[in-house]
């Protein structure tokens, strides 16, 4: 067998126990990945009380993942069977997660690495992790469609039917044309798309509730429509849902709540955006029992 042959069955060994792979996948950046990829997880994970997921942060130069779980201050350690995930739910160990943002000394220090160096890290992602069983893996990419991309496609061909993906964009029409943009690169690598999901859709009032819009609205939907994509669901902007993934005090807080075993899922399920979300994962599963081609 050949080195680049070897290395696909490594992964595809690997991740025989993994039933279901989805990339979250958008045009731009700051469209809101990292944090769907989180709430998908944690509603995902949240849906049946054996139900396992795993996220694995390949957005390599802008890791958000360990910051957003409230694990940031953790490292990974090697045991003689790979790499042992974070487990963000504690004991219970139904939550795995792996990123670069584990393995830094310096929280802060950038990884400027050339394709080669991102391809080997991304093969080690998915060949030495220790995922073990899990219902979903949900993978989150850089922006756009690069290297990284290249890279999860090229090792994860063994497993191509367990495979699919979520575009994210926000309603401005430049989001929305950098996401025809990697609806496209979907159809060239023939990746399933389970369909659209709009970010950042109106505003939800932090004393009412009541969602206003307060930019344009509907264009992921529109795009859905005209690249016949299935939409998943519209999710406004939540103060509540970034003073849980964002803020520096609200992580070090879940950190440092031993009473439960899980008590940043605790407090996702108290934001708007909770409600909200299970609808998208609905619509998610729905598609997901269906998968088809792309562009069929
Ligand atoms: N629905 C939302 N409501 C409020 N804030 C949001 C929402 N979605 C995302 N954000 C915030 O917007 C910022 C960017 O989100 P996120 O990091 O998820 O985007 P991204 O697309 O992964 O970015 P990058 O391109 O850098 O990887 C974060 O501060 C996040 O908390």
């Amino acid at each position: 067998m050949d080195p680049h042959d070897q290395q696909q069955s490594l992964v595809t060994r690997r991740l025989l126990s993994v039933k279901n792979i989805i990339l979250v996948l958008s045009g731009k950046g700051g469209v809101g990945k990292s944090s769907v990829t989180t709430q998908l997880a944690l509603s995902l994970y949240d849906s049946s009380p054996t139900t396992r997921v795993g996220i694995l942060d390949v957005d390599l130069t802008g890791p958000s993942i360990p910051r957003m779980l409230g694990v940031n201050d953790h490292g990974v350690h090697q045991s003689t069977s790979g790499w042992v995930p974070v487990y963000a739910d504690g004991a219970t160990t139904r939550f795995a997660s792996m990123s670069i943002g584990f393995l830094l000394k310096n929280k802060g220090d950038s990884v400027v690495w050339r394709g080669p160096k991102k391809n080997g890290m991304i093969r080690q992602f998915l060949s030495d992790v220790r995922w073990g069983e899990l219902d979903y893996l949900i993978i989150d990419t850089p922006p756009g469609t690069s290297d990284e991309h290249l890279s999860l496609m090229e090792h994860l061909a063994g497993l191509h039917s367990r495979l699919s993906a979520v575009v994210v964009t926000t309603p401005q029409a430049v989001a929305l044309m950098d996401a025809i943009k990697c609806v496209s690169f979907t159809r060239a690598v023939n990746l399933p798309v389970l369909g659209v999901i709009e970010n950042m859709s109106g505003y939800v009032c932090p004393c009412c509730g009541e969602i206003s819009n307060v930019f344009s609205i509907g264009g992921g939907e529109e795009m859905a429509r005209k690249e016949n994509l299935r939409f998943l669901g519209s999710l406004p902007v939540d103060t509540e849902l970034v003073g849980l993934l964002d803020a520096e005090s609200a992580v070090s807080e879940v950190i440092s709540d031993n009473q439960e075993s899980f008590p940043l899922l605790r407090r996702y399920n108290a934001t708007p955006s909770a409600k909200i979300f299970q609808g998208v994962v609905k619509n998610i599963l729905d598609a997901l029992a269906n998968v088809t081609e792309p562009g069929s």
